[in-house]
């Protein structure tokens, strides 16, 4: 989201200290409101958001979380849930014909149906996993996360994890559908060539025209899925980018409204968000 002009003119150490509050304030009201004590089984996905869920997890002490049992999506949830005291348990462990009773997870852009773009920090294939196998998906975020259509705040591009050896042919076909200037996400400092993922996979980051809603395309009477304008809808942008050869998953969580199917949905029934004046907005799926 673009900052505002009150907003711009805040130092940058006072504006980091603004967003780490908000994330924190989106967590704990995220916990309240579906955290059910009857609960047993919680996913804990990734990010610097997520640390917050944790720690409200947490502070409900022992007694609250006794019987519940914790299912990470990556290294870094796994340390959180083991640094917390909470007892971990593996999705790879969740028998057939389960659930987990909820999911929580961040994301790096929420438009205004709820899809999400994941995958900012290179973890996006194991959070899916969780998020479809929870019977609701949770969202938490701060303010700058908000946005009416994906690609409008995050500019990075669509996180897309690729087997190594077929990125160059993902990358071409990233091109022709009209994806700007797609590139393998480079290592962190001190680590030579490209990231590595938790699965042992890299990250193309891919930039897209804004993707527009389902409402937006019917009014706008552009063919979306056109590869060459570059226009697409976020479904129709998802389902092909999918079925690319050598892609393992997309950072676009998309597709049936969280609140309408009882599991499976890649989409949460609510999202929160922290603001900068101290309040969480919630925005949760049409019924
Ligand atoms: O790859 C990282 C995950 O998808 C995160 O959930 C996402 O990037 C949001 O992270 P944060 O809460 O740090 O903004």
């Amino acid at each position: 989201m673009a900052m505002s002009t009150s907003e711009s003119a805040i130092p940058a150490e006072e504006q980091a200290k603004l967003v780490e509050a908000s994330k924190r304030l989106a967590a704990y009201q995220a916990v309240k409101d579906h955290l059910d004590p009857s609960y047993t089984r919680v996913g804990i996905g990734s990010g610097s958001t997520v640390v917050y869920v944790v720690e409200a997890i947490a502070a409900l002490g022992p007694a609250a979380t006794a019987d519940m049992v914790f299912y990470p999506t990556g290294a870094q949830s796994e340390e959180l849930i083991e640094a917390a005291g909470l007892r971990l348990q593996y999705i790879s462990k969740l028998t057939a014909g389960h659930q987990l009773d909820v999911a929580f997870d961040g994301a790096d852009e929420v438009d205004d149906d709820l899809n999400l773009i994941k995958g900012g920090g290179a973890c996006l294939w194991q959070e899916k996993i969780v998020a479809t196998a929870a019977k609701k998906f949770v969202c938490v975020a701060d303010f700058r996360k908000l946005s009416p259509r994906l690609g409008t705040s995050w500019k990075k591009g669509i996180p897309i994890e690729v087997l190594p050896m077929a990125a160059l042919r993902v990358l071409d076909d990233l091109k022709r559908m009209g994806s700007h200037n797609p590139r393998v996400r480079p290592g962190l400092p001190g680590k030579a060539g490209a990231i590595v993922t938790d699965n042992g996979m890299w990250i193309i980051d891919a930039p897209f025209t804004p993707l527009l809603l389902p409402k937006d395309s019917d009014k706008s009477g552009i063919q979306l899925g056109n590869e060459d304008n570059g226009v697409w809808s976020v479904d129709a942008l998802a389902d092909r980018l999918i079925k690319i050869p050598g892609v393992a998953e997309i950072g676009l969580f998309y597709g049936k409204n969280g609140l309408q199917v009882a599991s499976g949905a890649q989409k949460p029934v609510a999202a929160y968000f922290g603001m900068a004046d101290g309040t969480v907005e919630v925005k949760t799926a049409p019924a």
